[in-house]
């Protein structure tokens, strides 16, 4: 196992983007670990390893003290930020809306909010315009949240909600980097007091939603009715009123934020590879005339899904897993004791020069079924793996197809910069400085 020390510099780096403070080694090596601060820290990025942690020992790991600090303060102790028990009992309640059946029930709401986006292009300049490709995405995954988790609750708006996530991420590297130096949470640090505000106006937007719903009487079939009809097994009392806060603001975040950088990653990408654009489009042209309404119609793209899977490869939304040892951790002949962090560094494991070839070219072949089959499922973690695995996987990856056959057959994506943007670690791995392209009709009408 290598050791690396890692020097205070990285602080500063980390402030920047935590992926840039990472030691070089866990590119090329399966064990990494650091020490700062006389606190360890083990990189895994080897697929047995993996699979033995999060699989296996999942039972000894725990959420990391540093993340929860960075999203304890809007998330509270909800399905993502709990563990034990209360994690159970609350993932329990939202699974019945992942199920596939329900997940193919969204379509025609993925279809619907694609093609609001597609008609907003449109009209707004017909001849096209350059455009923030993420922020779009995300106005159109909000939509798609919304209308799914909380059967469009009209009143939930997208812009102040997007406002206010972009300043409580944009403050999480302060958060994280004081959580290392062990300084107290009353530190105060840049941007505290817009991540305060935005916690004040995210938490704020979700209670009213709650509300509204309770005063129509009857709690409804979706995410949020779940959240208000489940019982504790043990004393039959309702979720308190900050868990059901917690849980619909996890899934209203979690769910539109990652979703919209795979799309907008994917269609960035796209652009500087006009064979496979062309090959995607063609693919989505044997679909119907209203290819985004039908519930298969994700089935049906094949080419365009291995695509969106090399993507998330180079592009991982989320490209940290994180975790505390609650108890002796063994790797191969190596143990991890109690009270320490391991990390899955998920795109340093997805660019790992032991695990892939030529990890820093796009290809979407490697996602082709024989040769995804051959390889180790544990090299490839865009959703995580083990018990707390992505509840929203098969979800995203529809929801991304439905989008993409929307408005792929209908604009060009073309850069205004020559270079791929820089990636920035704010829990997500967001383009730095957004993602401006030009999109243009390929139909002028
Ligand atoms: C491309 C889109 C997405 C990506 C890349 C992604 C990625 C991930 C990853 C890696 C984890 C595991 C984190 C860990 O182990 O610490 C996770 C957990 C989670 N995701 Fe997603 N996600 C996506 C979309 C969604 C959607 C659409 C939803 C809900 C509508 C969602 C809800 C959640 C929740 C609630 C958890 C916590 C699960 C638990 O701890 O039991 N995600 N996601």
């Amino acid at each position: 196992m290598a050791e690396a020390i890692a020097l205070p510099s990285v602080l500063v780096t980390m402030l920047g983007s935590l992926i840039e403070a990472w030691p070089r080694q866990i590119y090329t090596q399966p064990l990494v670990t650091t020490r700062f601060l006389g606190q360890r820290t083990t990189y895994v990025c080897d697929p047995g390893h993996i699979r033995s942690l999060l699989v296996d020992q999942a039972e000894a790991l725990e959420r990391e003290p540093f993340m929860l600090r960075a999203l304890a303060p809007a998330l509270g102790s909800g399905v993502l930020t709990a563990d034990g028990s209360h994690w159970r009992g609350q993932r329990r309640t939202a699974s019945p809306m992942f199920r596939p059946d329900r997940v193919r029930s969204f379509v025609p709401a993925m279809a619907r909010a694609a093609a609001a986006t597609r008609t907003r292009w449109h009209g707004a300049d017909p001849a096209g315009a350059e455009r923030d490709v993420l922020h779009e995405m995300m106005r159109t995954t909000f939509e798609v949240i919304v209308a799914t988790m909380v059967s469009g609750d009209p009143h939930l708006e997208v812009e102040p909600f997007g406002r206010a996530m972009d300043a409580y991420l944009g403050q999480t590297s302060w958060k994280i980097a004081l959580a290392m130096l062990r300084a107290p949470a009353w530190v105060p640090h840049p941007g505290a007091r817009g991540g305060a505000a935005a916690v004040r106006h995210l938490r704020g937007e979700v209670a009213r939603t709650i509300a509204r719903r309770r005063a129509r009487g009857e709690p409804g079939t979706d995410l949020l009715g779940l959240l208000l009809e489940a019982r504790d097994p043990e004393t039959g009392q309702p979720l308190p009123e900050a868990r059901v806060v917690d849980n619909l603001l996890t899934f209203v975040a979690a769910g539109h934020e990652t979703t919209a950088l795979a799309l907008a990653w994917t269609l960035r990408v796209l652009a500087e590879h006009p064979e496979v654009e062309a090959r995607v489009v063609a693919e989505m042209a044997q679909l119907g005339d209203d290819p985004a309404a039908d519930p298969e119609a994700a089935d049906r793209l094949p080419y365009t899904r291995q695509v969106l899977l090399e993507v998330m490869r180079l592009y991982p939304p989320a490209p940290l897993i994180v975790r505390r040892t609650r108890a002796p951790v063994r790797l191969g002949d190596r143990v991890v004791p109690a009270g320490q962090s391991v990390h899955v560094p998920v795109y340093a494991l997805h660019r790992h020069a032991l695990l892939w070839d030529r990890p820093e070219v796009f290809d979407p072949d490697r996602f082709a079924p024989e040769r995804a089959a051959a390889r180790d499922r544990y090299a490839y973690l865009p959703f995580g793996a083990g018990p707390r695995v992505c509840i929203g996987m098969s979800l995203a990856l529809t929801e991304c197809l439905v989008i993409l056959a929307t408005l792929l057959p209908a604009f060009r994506f073309r850069p205004v910069t020559r270079a791929m943007p820089a990636t920035q670690f704010r829990v997500t791995l967001r383009p730095k400085g957004g993602l401006t392209m030009r999109v243009e009709p390929r139909h002028v009408a």
